[in-house]
C-alpha cells in the first residue's frame, strides 16, 4: 500500500475522521466545496497536523500521534502544489527552482532542474521574477518545484481550475507522463469529475470530512444517487471495434468488439481489419429478455446483468457482454421486467444509434473522457445543482 491515513481532525464545525488508503496508483479526491479535500492534502503534505491518528507513506511514518512522530513538510517525500502555497515573489524562476533543489534531500534525485525546465517548457520565463508570472506559469513553477523533491507522490489541489485551458492542455500530458514513465502517483483534489477523469478513474469521494465511497468509477457508481452527485448528466458506452467488412447493399459496416459482432453505420473509409472506437448512449440501449425475431434493430447483444444502479428517475443496468455495457432504463421497465443481477439479457441497439468517435466533434458533446476498461462519461451536470441524497 502506498498511503494509509487514519486521522481525526476537528476545525470549528468541521470534523475529519476517515480512513483513506491508496494503492500505488493515482486517484482523484472528489468533493464539493468544504468537503475537506484541501485539509486531507495538507495533512499528507505536512502543512496541517491532525489531533490523533497516523499517516504512513510507502511504509514510512509521516505522522503518528501515539508515537509522537510528525515529519516536517520539507522532509516528506511528497510533492505538493497546494492552494495555500506561495513563492518568493522577487526571486526569478531560475533562482527559485535551483534554491528548492539545493534544499532538497539528495537521496533519490529523480529530476534535475534543467530537465524539469525543459519538460515544463519554462525556458522563456526562467529569468522572469515570480511576481511577473501569469497564474498558469506560477502553477507550472510550483509543479516544477514540487517535482524537484523527487517525490513518491504528487498532491495537486485543483490545479487545473487555477489555470487556463491552454495551460491545462500543456500540463495534462506532462502529468500523464509522470504517472507512466516515472511511476509517480498523483492525488488530484477537485470539485470536477471531468478534471479528475482526465488523469484517473480511481475516485475517493469525500463529503463533510467522511469518505462516501472510493474505488474505480464503475464501482463507485453502484451507490444510489452518486452519479448525479458526481455531476454526471449523460453516460455513453465507448467501445473499441475492429472493422470486419462493409455491406454496401445493406448500408452497414460489420465490426467486432470483445468477440461480439456489431452492425455499425456504413463507413467504407475504414479498411477491414482497422481499429476504431464507437460510442453508444446508455439511454439508446433497450433490453429484452429474449432474442426478438422480425425486428429492424440489427444489434441484439447477449450479456449478463452484473449490477443494477438506481439513479434519479432511471436505473443503470450494467451488463457484461464480453465488454461492459451500461443501459439506462426507467425504474418502471426495470420493475416490470423483474430484472435481477445475474440475469441473461439482450441489449438492443439500432445501427444508427452507434456513433464513430472520430465523428464526435460534429455532435453536441462537451467532452469525451476515456479511462479504464468499461464505460465512460460525457459532459457534467451543473455543480451547484448537486446534493447527495441521505
Ligand atoms: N483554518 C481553518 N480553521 C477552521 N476551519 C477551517 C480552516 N480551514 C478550513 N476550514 C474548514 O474546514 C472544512 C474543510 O475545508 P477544506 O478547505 O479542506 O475543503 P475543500 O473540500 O478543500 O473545499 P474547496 O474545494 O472549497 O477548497 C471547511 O468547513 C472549512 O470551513
Amino acid at each position: 500500500m502506498l498511503l494509509d491515513i487514519n486521522v481525526k481532525l476537528r476545525r470549528g464545525h468541521f470534523d475529519l475522521s476517515t480512513p483513506i488508503s491508496l494503492e500505488n496508483a493515482s486517484a482523484g479526491l472528489f468533493g464539493q466545496s468544504g468537503a475537506g479535500k484541501t485539509t486531507v492534502l495538507g495533512l499528507i503534505a505536512g502543512t496541517l497536523q491532525a489531533q490523533s491518528g497516523h499517516i504512513v507513506l510507502d511504509g514510512k511514518i509521516l505522522f503518528d500521534s501515539k508515537k509522537g512522530i510528525m515529519v516536517p513538510r520539507e522532509q516528506r517525500p511528497i510533492g505538493a502544489v497546494l492552494q495555500t502555497d506561495s513563492l518568493d515573489l522577487a526571486a526569478s524562476v531560475r533562482e527559485t527552482l535551483h534554491g528548492i533543489y539545493r534544499r532538497c534531500w539528495t537521496q533519490r534525485r529523480l529530476f534535475k532542474p534543467d530537465y524539469l525546465m525543459r519538460l515544463l517548457e519554462l525556458d522563456p520565463i526562467l529569468d522572469r521574477s515570480i511576481m511577473r508570472l501569469s497564474a498558469g506559469d506560477r502553477q507550472k513553477v510550483m509543479l516544477a518545484g514540487s517535482l524537484l523533491k523527487s517525490p513518491k507522490m504528487l498532491l495537486l489541489d485543483d490545479t487545473f481550475a487555477a489555470i487556463g485551458d491552454s495551460y491545462r492542455m500543456q500540463l495534462l500530458p506532462i502529468l500523464k507522463r509522470l504517472q507512466t514513465e516515472f511511476d509517480l502517483p498523483v492525488l488530484y483534489a477537485s470539485q470536477s469529475l471531468r478534471e479528475i477523469l482526465e488523469l484517473t478513474d480511481q475516485l475517493i469521494v469525500l463529503e463533510n470530512g467522511q469518505i462516501l465511497r472510493s474505488g474505480p468509477l464503475r464501482e463507485v457508481a453502484r451507490q444510489q444517487g452518486i452519479l448525479r452527485y458526481l455531476g454526471v448528466r449523460q453516460i455513453d458506452n465507448i467501445l473499441p471495434v475492429r472493422i470486419r467488412s462493409h455491406d454496401f447493399a445493406g448500408g452497414y459496416s460489420l465490426a467486432d468488439s470483445f468477440g461480439q459482432p456489431f452492425s455499425l453505420p456504413l463507413r467504407p473509409q475504414f479498411m477491414p481489419g482497422s481499429l476504431t472506437q464507437v460510442a453508444i448512449r446508455a439511454n439508446d440501449i433497450a433490453l429484452s429478455r429474449g432474442f426478438i425475431e422480425g425486428i429492424s434493430i440489427q444489434n441484439q447483444i447477449k450479456g449478463r446483468i452484473c449490477a443494477l444502479i438506481p439513479g434519479d428517475g432511471s436505473v443503470l443496468v450494467q451488463i457484461d457482454c464480453g465488454c461492459t455495457l451500461l443501459a439506462e432504463i426507467t425504474p418502471g421497465a426495470c420493475r416490470e421486467m423483474v430484472l435481477q443481477e445475474g440475469d441473461w439479457i439482450y441489449c438492443l441497439i439500432k445501427t444508427h444509434a452507434i456513433v464513430y468517435m472520430a465523428e464526435l466533434d460534429a455532435l453536441p458533446y462537451e467532452k469525451v473522457v476515456n479511462h479504464g476498461g468499461g464505460y465512460y462519461f460525457l459532459s457534467a451536470a451543473d455543480a451547484d445543482k448537486r446534493h447527495f441524497p441521505v
